[in-house]
């Protein structure tokens, strides 16, 4: 029975070490790596999207009225399911202009080249850190109609239906990409609109829209600076 990753892994430890392999990569360090891996790289990143995307809704409230009226039209009151994403084109697209425009991870990860390599013409040495900058495609004028400015229309055609872009790639892509990226999609997609569904999210008391401040804290990670909202129950 393989009920998680930590049950695949240690089957398939078990499995080598009955195959008599003594020099597996499957020992218990690197499944206690793996493991804080898959919890550091997965609960910030989506939790910051998740900021992002209440602090766009603060500030753009005909985006919120929007959001909340298609999920009031499709979903009602109900539990939002994983399912509901492919009726609910205006929040998917919503979510994906955040990804885009909030660009959290600015410079994916360090990735080192094994070998000697020819890329595009240039050639680049083995052991030659390379870093994908990922805001170059995220805020590319060539690939986006408004690159600096919050705007789902990006990710929707003429008659409103969602439609991909290929220039969003905040997971990054080839090999290496983002492995909890179906993961981090269902997450978003299932708090975004349950909080939604229940609350509207204003800047706090005294603050106007136009102060909300989407300059981001600069790190690993780009996070949004330290802001208070208010929740207002829609019920
Ligand atoms: C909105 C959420 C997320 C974003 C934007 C994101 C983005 C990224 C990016 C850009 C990379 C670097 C890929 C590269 O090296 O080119 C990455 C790597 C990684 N992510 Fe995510 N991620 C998210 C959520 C998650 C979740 C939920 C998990 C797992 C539960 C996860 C696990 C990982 C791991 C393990 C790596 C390293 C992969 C490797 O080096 O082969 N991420 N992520």
């Amino acid at each position: 029975m393989c009920r998680c990753f930590v049950d695949a892994f240690l089957t398939h430890k078990q499995n080598l070490e009955e195959a008599g392999d003594k020099d597996s990569l499957y020992h218990d360090e690197n499944l206690v790596y793996s493991v804080i891996n898959l919890f550091a790289a997965g609960t910030d990143t989506t939790a910051n999207t998740l900021q992002w995307c209440l602090l766009f809704m603060a500030k753009y409230p005909q985006f919120q009225d929007q959001v909340q009226e298609e999920l009031s039209r499709v979903i009602g009151s109900r539990q939002v399911r994983v399912e509901d994403r492919k009726n609910l084109p205006y929040t998917d697209a919503i979510i994906h202009e955040t990804q885009r425009l909030a660009n959290i991870v600015p410079m994916a990860v360090l990735h080192r080249t094994s070998r000697d390599s020819t890329f595009q013409g240039y050639f680049i040495k083995e052991r030659t850190i390379v870093l994908p900058l990922l805001t170059s495609v995220l805020h590319d004028e060539s690939e986006w109609e408004t690159p600096n400015t919050f705007n789902p229309s990006h990710f929707l055609d003429k008659e409103g239906k969602f439609t991909r872009r290929d220039a969003f790639m905040p997971f990054s892509a080839g090999r290496r990409m983002c492995p909890g990226e179906s993961l981090a999609r269902m997450e978003l997609f299932l708090f975004f609109t349950s909080l939604l569904q229940r609350f509207r999210f204003t800047p706090a008391p005294g603050v106007t829209e136009d102060e909300l401040d989407l300059n981001p804290v600069v790190g690993f990670i780009l996070t949004p600076s330290p802001h208070e909202l208010c929740a207002v129950s829609r019920q």
